[in-house]
């Protein structure tokens, strides 16, 4: 029977099935951060039970970490208890741990990839929703309860219900200007933030196809903020290219991984077909990411949007998004703080500066991504252009450590959830591509970046 790529991995990664649709899955990665693993390892310590394949795990200090001096101590006693507590956890039960200032540290859904451990076909998770990153390789990776974290510690394998499957093929000529965000918020406004709930979604077509690996996590990483378990795309020479070029890879195991790829007759749950040529640069304009418009577009443009978001917004339905001043800029994330982002920003602001009222954060997604960036100048062209270019973490994608953005403050951001207070309490979050976030850098509105494209 011909069956879709996520099924194959799945199938044979089941230990036992418990009843119907209900099975005992190996994981064959586990990634840990500080926020959701403390208690989990308690958990291991009462129970007196000792991790089962730590080699199989891997930790790092990205959300409570500061991106400013990374060499002193963390100030605010919460974060520093959290990044603390991980280093202890780590020594305690053998876990390799990429910790600030380690030359791997960075944002776990960045350093894995970029690190080669992610690799097609397997199951990957981590006790963090936007695991679905990891997806771009062609594997099953999704997030995990703080609960599941310590089941996974101490078995290697979960319980889980089988999810649905959906097929999102997205084929044609993309647009001027579009990036793989747009894509994504594209995807995400057409199906609303429940429209893939209890569906693992595969994005075929060309467009996924020609994206970079980077383009693919990028697509992958949003999947959960259209309610989907996770997202995946299948395996081909660009895969390979990626993973081979940090690994060692055998050749036979590369012909089990393409044999992984979704049979042409294999039939999904559901299927939705979209066309490349009706996406644009998109941001959004509420307090979930469904909420995308067009540069050119009213807010009333957004289906999705709630009178209560209107208010928390600050917009009103007439407005025109890209009338709107901007306060702040934030550039990173697991979403697109990789080195194609910035390559990306510094190439568009080349030779431009940002306009005065606007504070701009340019935050690397890893120590790898950073030294990149650094070895290619282009924290040269960032300072140049007044942008601030600064050191690994989650920062500003999320209030959870020093990089707060200010209540009321209008806030352009590359991450991937505008709701409200995410950024800081008050804090009014639009979500843009790296090239979009570029263009309102300079001129201090809501910019479509086309203008700046030739
Ligand atoms: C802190 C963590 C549990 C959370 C997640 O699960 O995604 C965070 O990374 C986020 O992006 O909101
Ligand atoms: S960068 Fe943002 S979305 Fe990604 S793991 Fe960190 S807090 Fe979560």
């Amino acid at each position: 029977m011909p069956k879709t790529l996520f099924d194959k991995i799945w199938d044979l990664h089941v230990v036992k099935h418990v009843a119907d649709g209900l099975d005992v899955l190996y994981i064959d990665q586990h990634f840990l951060h500080e926020v959701t693993s403390p208690q989990a390892f308690d958990g291991l310590r009462k129970r007196g039970v000792e991790v089962f394949r730590p080699q199989q795990c891997v930790a790092t200090a990205d959300h409570n970490v500061p991106t400013k001096n990374q060499d002193q101590p963390i100030k605010d006693p919460l974060s520093a208890n959290q990044v603390n507590s991980l280093i202890k956890n780590c020594e305690e039960f053998g876990i390799e741990l990429y910790g600030i200032g380690h030359e791997n540290q960075g944002i776990v859904h960045i350093i894995g990839p970029d690190l080669g451990i992610t690799q097609p076909g397997m199951t990957i998770v981590c006790g963090d929703s936007h695991t679905s990153t990891h997806g771009a390789f062609g594997t099953i990776a999704f997030g995990i309860g703080t609960s599941q974290v310590e089941q996974v510690l101490a078995a290697q394998s979960l319980v889980l219900s089988r999810p649905k499957t959906m097929s999102i093929e997205v084929n044609g000529q993309l647009n001027k200007g579009v990036t793989a965000k747009d894509v994504i918020l594209y995807i995400i406004a057409q199906l609303g933030a429940e429209g893939a709930t209890g569906y693992f979604v595969e994005y075929s077509g060309n467009v996924f196809r020609n994206f970079t690996m980077e383009e693919r996590m990028t697509v992958c990483n949003m999947s959960i903020e259209m309610g989907a378990r996770g997202g995946l795309i299948g395996i081909d020479q660009t895969t390979i290219d990626y993973v081979t070029s940090r690994v060692e890879i055998p050749k036979e195991k590369i012909f089990t991984w393409l044999s992984l790829n979704t049979d042409e007759d294999a039939v999904f749950d559901k299927t939705i077909k979209l066309n490349a040529a009706d996406i644009h640069p998109l941001v959004t304009c509420g307090t979930a990411p469904d909420t995308g418009i067009r540069l050119s577009d009213r807010v009333s443009a957004s289906k999705h949007i709630t009178k209560k978001a209107l208010g928390y917004m600050q917009f009103n339905q007439d407005d025109q998004i890209s009338d709107q001043s901007v306060d702040y800029v934030f550039i990173g994330s697991c979403t697109n703080g990789r080195i194609e982002d910035l390559r990306a920003v510094a190439n568009l602001v080349k030779g431009h500066k940002k306009a005065e009222h606007v504070n701009v954060w340019v935050v690397p997604g890893s120590m790898k991504v950073r030294s990149q960036a650094i070895e290619e100048d282009l924290d040269k062209i960032f300072e140049a252009s007044g942008f601030e270019f600064r050191e690994p973490g989650c920062s500003a994608c999320l209030a959870m450590n020093e990089d707060k953005i200010p209540a009321g403050s209008l806030c352009v951001s590359t991450s991937n959830r505008n709701f409200e207070g995410r950024q800081g309490e008050g804090a009014r979050t639009v979500l843009a591509s790296p090239l979009t976030a570029a263009a309102s850098a300079i001129t201090g509105k809501i910019t479509d970046p086309t203008i700046f494209l030739n």
